[in-house]
Formats: C-alpha cells, sequence, structure tokens
C-alpha cells in the first residue's frame, strides 16, 4: 500500500530509519507536517497526561537567591528539597544574556542539517561524551518519547574544544561554568541542612564532581494528548538546574498521590530539582521527586538542563555524617555509573530506578 501523509511510518524499520539512522529526529518527523502521530509515539493511557489530575491551585516554591545565607531562605531551599524536590529560583546571579545565549544556541544546533547532527549520534560521535539522540532508550521503550536531545558531558575546556559542536559549545560552557555559583550556594544550604557544615574538596567532588548539560528540543507535535515529550521520571544527578523557555509543559508529581503540577516558566529563573543522587545521600531527606513534560500542538520548546553528579568511579550511599549521628541507612553503597548504566539501560518507570540502591 501506497504511504499516506497521516501514516508513512506504518513499518516501524522505516521510522527507525529516518529518525534514527538518517538522524532527522522527531523535529524531522514534526517538519514533514504529519496530520496524526505514528503509532510508535502513542502511549499508554496511564502515560498520558490527564487534565483531571493537575492541580492548577498549587505551585512549587520560588526561592530569591540574593540573601541565599539567611537563615529564613536557607530553610525554604531545605524545605523544599524535602517537601517538593523542586523549586524555582529568581536573582541568582547567572546572568540572564547567558540564559538566552544557550537558548539561541540550542535552536542553531538544532537547526543543523540532519546529516550534521547525526555526526554526533551514538553510532558516529567519536566519543561517548557527545551524543545527539532522540526519545530516551529507544532500544528498550514501547512507546517512543517526542523530543531529540544533545548530551554533552564535561571533560575539560580541551575535550569540549575538540569534540563538541562549535555552534553551542562556548554558550554552554559560559551557562555550566556561571551556575557553578549557585549550585556551589545551594549545596552549601542543603549540606548544612543535614548538618554537614563543612564540605571539603573530597566532599565537593563527591556531590559535584561531574556535569552533563542536554540540551532538549520538542518539537510541535500532531497529537500531543497521544503522546509524551519527557516520561515520568526523577534524575539520576545530585541537582539539576533547568533553563526553560516561554512555552511550558514541565510537571511535578505532589506528594506521592496522583496529582501533577505545572512548573510554570519565569522569565530569567532555574528550576532546580534533587536528583536520586542526593536523595541516597541524604539518605531520603532530600527527595528526588517524579516529572514529566508535555507534548505541544502549537509550539515547539526548549530546555537545557544541567545535571550535577557526583564522578562516574564515585561509590554513593547514605553520607557518613548522617549514619554517625545515629540514622539507620536506607540505601546501600552504590558505584555511581552503575547506578546510572542501570538508569540509561531501560525506559523511563518514574522512581524505580532507586529500587537499585535501596537496602
Ligand atoms: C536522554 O534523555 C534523558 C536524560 C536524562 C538524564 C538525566 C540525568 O540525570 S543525566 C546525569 C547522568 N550522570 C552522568 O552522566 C555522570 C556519570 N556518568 C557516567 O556514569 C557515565 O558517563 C555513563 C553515563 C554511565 C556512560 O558511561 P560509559 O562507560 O560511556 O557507558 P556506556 O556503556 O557507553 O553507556 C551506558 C548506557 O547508557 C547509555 N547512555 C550513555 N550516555 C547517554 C546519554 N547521554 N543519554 C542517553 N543514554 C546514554 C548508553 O547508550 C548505554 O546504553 P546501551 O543500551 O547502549 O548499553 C533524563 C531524562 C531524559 O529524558
Ligand atoms: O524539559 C524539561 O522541562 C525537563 C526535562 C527533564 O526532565 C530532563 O531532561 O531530565
Ligand atoms: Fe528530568
Amino acid at each position: 500500500m501506497a504511504p499516506t501523509l497521516a501514516d508513512p511510518f506504518h513499518d516501524s524499520s522505516a521510522l527507525r530509519e529516518f529518525v534514527i539512522n538518517q538522524g532527522n529526529g522527531v523535529k524531522g518527523l514534526s517538519e514533514l507536517g504529519l496530520t496524526a502521530l505514528p503509532k510508535q509515539y502513542i502511549q499508554p493511557l496511564e502515560e498520558r497526561t490527564c487534565m483531571s489530575n493537575i492541580v492548577p491551585q498549587e505551585s512549587i516554591p520560588i526561592i530569591d537567591m540574593s540573601n541565599w545565607e539567611d537563615p529564613h531562605v536557607a530553610k525554604s531551599i531545605c524545605d523544599a528539597a524535602s517537601k517538593w524536590g523542586f523549586f524555582q529560583i529568581v536573582n541568582h546571579d547567572v546572568p540572564i544574556e547567558v540564559l538566552e545565549n544557550v537558548k539561541d544556541a540550542t535552536y542553531k544546533f538544532f537547526g543543523l542539517p540532519a546529516e550534521v547532527k547525526n555526526k554526533y549520534s551514538k553510532e558516529q560521535s567519536s566519543s561517548n561524551n557527545v551524543r545527539f539522540g532522540t526519545s530516551f532508550t529507544p532500544q528498550a521503550e514501547k512507546a517512543l518519547e517526542w523530543k531529540d536531545y544533545l548530551s554533552l558531558f564535561y571533560v575539560s575546556e580541551e575535550e569540549a574544544s575538540a569534540l563538541w559542536p562549535s555552534v553551542c559549545r562556548e554558550q554552554v560552557l559560559d551557562y555550566m561554568n556561571k551556575s557553578k555559583v549557585v549550585i556551589k550556594q545551594l549545596l552549601q544550604v542543603l549540606m548544612k541542612g543535614l548538618n554537614v557544615d563543612e564540605i571539603n574538596d573530597t566532599k565537593e567532588s563527591l556531590l559535584m564532581g561531574s556535569m552533563r548539560t542536554n540540551l532538549n528540543y520538542y518539537p510541535k507535535c500532531p497529537n500531543p494528548e497521544l503522546t509524551v515529550g519527557v516520561g515520568r521520571h526523577s534524575d539520576v544527578s545530585t541537582l539539576t538546574i533547568l533553563l526553560q523557555d516561554e512555552i511550558g509543559g514541565l510537571f511535578v508529581r505532589e506528594n506521592d498521590g496522583d496529582n501533577w503540577i505545572h512548573v510554570p516558566p519565569i522569565k530569567g529563573s532555574l528550576v532546580i530539582n534533587v536528583g536520586d543522587a542526593l536523595q541516597i545521600m541524604s539518605n531520603g531527606r532530600y527527595r528526588s521527586v517524579e516529572h514529566r513534560v508535555v507534548a505541544n500542538g502549537s509550539n515547539n520548546r526548549i530546555s537545557v538542563p544541567i545535571f550535577v553528579n557526583p564522578r562516574p568511579a564515585d561509590v554513593i550511599g547514605p553520607l557518613p555524617e548522617l549514619i554517625a549521628s545515629g540514622e539507620k541507612p536506607i540505601y546501600k553503597q552504590v558505584i555511581y555509573s552503575d547506578y546510572v548504566k542501570h538508569f540509561f539501560r531501560k525506559a523511563h518507570d518514574g522512581k524505580k530506578t532507586v529500587g537499585f540502591a535501596e537496602l
């Protein structure tokens, strides 16, 4: 049968060839002007965002970082990390031009021809530290996600100069470097909230020894209600610093229940969330909370998370200071790269990754 514009990708191998092998991504699908979502992206009902589960009157905290050392501000940061696992920060000293430049650079990267972006795919990239991809783990997913991404793991300025795409390299490095000040402030406050007063070099390396920046591109989707931009997951980081554009679509789970709260875009703000590594190191005091992104029928959307992590070879577990104070550990010691590999080997599955470290 001849392909139709409604479903030219009835055959999954044709879809894989176009989206993954040729590097067109979902951006390429979106730009074909399809009238219906290819069936490979149709998510089961329980994974779609249902309006009746959204609580419009709720909101995650918004914290002004200009007086971050003030005990009231510090308390609101620790409370937000314990209760919500998510908050937004304003007046954080990352210059607005740096944020605007990295958003422009994201559009520039995804605007490159498919064959140029595809040079950074898993198959063609000269390093595992630079990866252009689509969905989350397409080989492990029953239903694909409507998102393309570029993932940049930072090793050194030299490696970035040699390997990262030139259209976004400087802007991502600048965003990462300028964010370090607020990352350190947040970690200092969060550690103090656990009665860990000194962040020595070893502890700093454990909390923020590696960084990965992803550029996420969610193209306009023909049937947004049938799919997801990103499925329910918690991040495996210590902290994530997320820059989103003005479109919206990020939802956070409220108190482990069935209700979801929208994270409204605020110009110049950054969204902060606790990742699994901090949940484990804080012995469950700070919570990495499930979140998801809806697809959008009218607009393209971008976001730029910085995942602040331990180093791959670090062993993570409840911090010794917490155990010394008499707390019973609820997590075991795990090698961080084993934890991350476990996350990347399966489709998004909410909070299940943390089970890998549970005692
Ligand atoms: C993409 O959509 C996402 C991503 C996310 C991400 C959320 C985070 O919190 S990312 C922070 C992760 N932490 C780190 O990167 C720091 C620690 N790094 C490591 O431990 C290692 O660098 C490594 C990530 C484990 C890779 O080590 P390596 O020795 O190179 O291992 P491999 O065998 O090559 O890879 C293992 C496995 O993972 C897949 N993978 C690797 N990198 C990525 C990547 N950047 N994005 C997606 N998948 C990746 C790789 O393909 C391997 O899988 P196979 O099936 O091929 O075996 C949140 C939400 C999203 O939607
Ligand atoms: O795009 C967003 O708002 C969130 C993306 C996300 O959760 C992630 O990349 O881990
Ligand atoms: Fe996430």
